[in-house]
């Protein structure tokens, strides 16, 4: 394939202009956390009780934690850049006949959670790409094995014939029907027509989940009749047979304006009670072989079930890097939302995460992979760029052209046999070849294993979003969400692959130290406690636990406070946030902290000692209309009693109790709040901050408050804290 045409570029890069700040706030602060760490130090061997030794000693793991997270996210500052790509030159310079041929996966894993329209919509919105549609192919992994699933498949192939002509013909760049219908479409007579086709699919897929069962009446045609007989009495959600339904063959199947379509495949892989299927993980290689054997293309796309696209041309700009650079693993795409509420609440846009550090790993070898969104190179998931691993049948190998038509009676077989549960045995899938197992999230450790292997990856955020996806809208979702990456992130920290360990010998220090950053987030926890409760309980008991005011040490923690407070703040609004949802960002920050990264870390920790067990819980992408309401309002949804709202609750308690008793003593004269400023401070702000929970306890009535069980349970609690606290800190 021709790509480089010295007139015609595919893509240029520059740095970021902040570079420099960056690198002399980075000097600049690390001194102070030195000299912070050095007064703790000389603190410590200077303490004369037990209490003040105590409390020194927290202070300085807490301080020696946020100080290696201040470092690891220095990472992401040092070497930023920006890219464009020309992907109108993409299409001057390759013939349509060359494009490489692109094979798409969504993974679904449960019809409740994930309405199979939505999933419908998102396989229609890469359907339609601005692409060649003998090249390419959808394939669905149904981790859900629900024959619901395989019917909304098959309505939309129907309906696929009228929207795939309909989206060609009016060059429609927003190809989710759904989406696209909820705009103004008046320009296109036809469009009320498809409209209504359209409606006629939602009806008969959402009666037909409503009752739970495909009834015989929707099973008409011989293929049909075929297919959902695999769903017997005895087919159950974690054990079945291999379920592969050519949903619509690119050979044959055409659409109303007699076009052919792209393939859409749906697989269910085999599963087995008694055998492991690595969730997400286990379906994207399942995914990897039955494509394999059916149509390897060289590129594939991997979405998550919520994530439609935005842009019909995304796969081209993808191929600006995929096509010059046979080192380039991967091309990222960020994660948007649509829906997400004004001043997103729940800090689900994960700015920092989908978006700042991906432009800070870019100027090193690259972001990591984010799950969704992401062009690979099917080579990448087969050994090093230098060195082909082999997978155990030559008909999976990336090279290997398929010369069989899809449906036959050789890659039928073929295809059920390598999505069998117990394929996987004796192979390298997973610790080799493909997407990894060992981690919650598997795309973090593949992405890694990856860098690790000497693959590059791109970052592509152009300004109109190439994919939407869901984000969850009910706290408990949010925290549950979190407590997984939590627990999958420490799977990779301390696994033999421990980015700071093995990570910074292969990869280097900046990458090692990115990665560093993403598997010890859980430890934010730590310090986040640490702040939350302790200075309050010691307010409490009269002891003063940080320099006074007219010292100058107090200086260094203004400065240490302001400086990473107000960086923050700034990389939150160059990247386009505003104030208000930079302070809900901070305040989701604090709450993980007392909560998903807490429990997520408990949790690995009672697994590592074989106590308990943990899997991989799907998000809701779903909401009823009452709560819809609120979250449109801003408002924070408790609702369902939870353990881990219990530490929240309780440091908001702690919080405004030791603010207050603190304002009680500062007016009886009883001490000086020079002494207590520091102490009354972080107290008050850890009020300002748990005002959402004074509300949901107190003055909220509806369903969305914290159960009182809940409420009761964490005030006892913090009680107990206060008697304990009075205990062993006066002394
Ligand atoms: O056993 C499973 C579990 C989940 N999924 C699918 O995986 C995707 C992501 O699941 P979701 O519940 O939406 O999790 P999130 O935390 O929102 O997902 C993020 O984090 C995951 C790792 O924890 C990544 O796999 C995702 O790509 C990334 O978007 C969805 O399409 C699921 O249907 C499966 O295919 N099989
Ligand atoms: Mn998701």
């Amino acid at each position: 394939m021709t790509t480089t045409h010295d007139d015609l570029p595919l893509h240029t890069s520059k740095p970021s202009r902040q570079t420099t700040a960056n690198r002399l706030f980075a000097v600049v602060h690390s001194c102070a956390i030195l000299t912070l760490l050095y007064h703790h130090s000389l603190s410590l061997l200077n303490s004369t009780t037990a209490t003040s030794f105590f409390i020194t000693l927290t202070f300085l793991v807490s301080d020696s934690i946020l100080a290696f997270m201040f470092t690891t996210t220095q990472s992401f500052r040092m070497r930023p850049i920006y890219r464009d790509e020309f992907p109108e030159n993409m299409k001057r310079v390759v013939q349509e006949l060359d494009v490489p041929a692109l094979d798409v996966f969504i993974c679904p894993a449960d019809p409740y959670k994930e309405p199979p329209m939505n999933v419908v919509n998102t396989a229609l919105s890469v359907m339609a790409y601005d692409y060649p549609t003998e090249k390419l192919s959808v394939y669905v992994s149904d981790d859900g094995g629900s024959a619901l699933t395989l019917f909304s498949f098959m309505e939309a192939a129907k309906f696929a014939s009228h929207w795939l002509p309909f989206c060609r013909k009016n060059k429609i760049v927003e190809c989710n029907p759904e989406a696209y219908f909820a705009t103004d479409h008046s320009r296109f007579y036809e469009a009320e027509k498809i409209k209504d086709v359209y409606q006629g699919v939602k009806v008969r897929v959402n009666n037909v989940i409503e009752i739970g069962t495909v009834g015989p009446e929707h099973v008409t045609g011989e293929r049909e009749i075929q297919a959902f007989s695999k769903w017997t009495d005895k087919f159950t959600k974690p054990d079945h047979p291999t379920v592969i339904q050519v949903v619509l063959d690119s050979s044959k199947d055409k659409d109303v304006s007699d076009h052919l379509m792209p393939n859409l495949i749906y697989v269910s892989r085999e599963k087995r009670r008694t055998s492991l299927h690595h969730f997400k993980a286990g379906a994207l290689n399942a995914l990897l072989r039955v494509s394999a054997t059916m149509t390897n293309a060289p590129i594939i796309l991997t979405l998550d079930c919520d994530t439609y696209s935005n842009d019909s041309k995304t796969p081209h700009r993808a191929l600006c890097y995929l096509s010059s650079d046979p080192k380039v693993g991967f091309v990222q795409f960020p994660q948007r939302f649509h829906g997400i509420n004004k001043n997103d609440i729940y800090a689900c846009e994960h700015k920092r995460l989908y978006k700042i550090n991906p432009v800070g790993m870019d100027g090193l070898l690259g972001p990591n992979y984010l799950g969704t969104g992401t062009f690979f190179s099917r080579r990448a998931f087969f050994g090093e760029p230098s060195h082909l691993l082999p997978p155990e049948i030559p008909q999976l190998c990336p090279t290997n052209v398929v010369s069989n038509p899809i449906q036959s009676p050789e890659v039928t077989e073929l295809a059920h046999r390598v999505a069998a549960c117990s394929y996987e045995i004796s192979t390298n899938w997973g610790s080799k070849i493909g997407v990894r197992y060992g981690s919650l999230v598997e795309d973090f450790f593949t992405g890694y294993r990856m860098h690790c292997e000497g693959w590059k990856s791109i970052f592509c955020h152009p300004t109109r979003a190439a994919f939407y996806g869901d984000a969850p809208m009910n706290l408990i979702d949010v925290l549950n969400q979190n407590k997984r990456w939590a627990i999958g992130d420490l799977e990779v920290a301390f696994s033999k692959y421990s980015p700071i360990t093995y990570g910074t010998c292969v990869m280097g220090p900046l990458m090692g130290l990115s990665y560093a950053h993403y598997a010890f987030w859980p430890i934010w926890s730590i310090p986040l406690t640490t702040y939350a409760f302790l200075p309050q309980l010691a307010l409490f008991n009269g002891l003063t636990t940080f320099p006074k005011v007219s010292e100058p040490w107090f200086l260094l923690y203004v400065f240490l406070f302001l400086g990473a407070y107000i960086q923050d703040l700034l990389d939150f609004v160059l990247a386009g946030g505003t104030v208000q949802t930079w302070w809900n960002d901070q305040r989701m920050w604090l709450i993980r902290g007392l909560s998903s990264f807490l429990f997520g870390t408990i949790e690995f920790f009672l697994k590592s000692l074989g106590i308990a067990s943990h899997g991989f819980n799907v998000t809701s992408k779903v909401l009823d209309d009452d709560h819809s309401k609120r979250y449109e309002q801003g408002t924070i949804e408790f609702g369902v009693p939870s353990t881990m709202f219990v530490p929240l609750t309780m440091a908001a308690i702690v919080n405004l109790a030791a603010f207050a008793w603190g304002n009680v003593e500062v007016f009886r004269g009883k001490c000086s709040i020079e002494g207590v400023f520091v102490q009354m401070f972080i107290a008050g702000f850890g009020t300002m901050n748990s005002k959402p929970i004074y509300e949901a306890i107190i003055s909220r009535k509806d369903k969305g408050r914290i159960p009182k069980k809940t409420a009761v349970v964490s005030t006892s609690l913090a009680f107990a804290l206060f008697a304990a606290a009075h205990v062993t800190l006066r002394n």
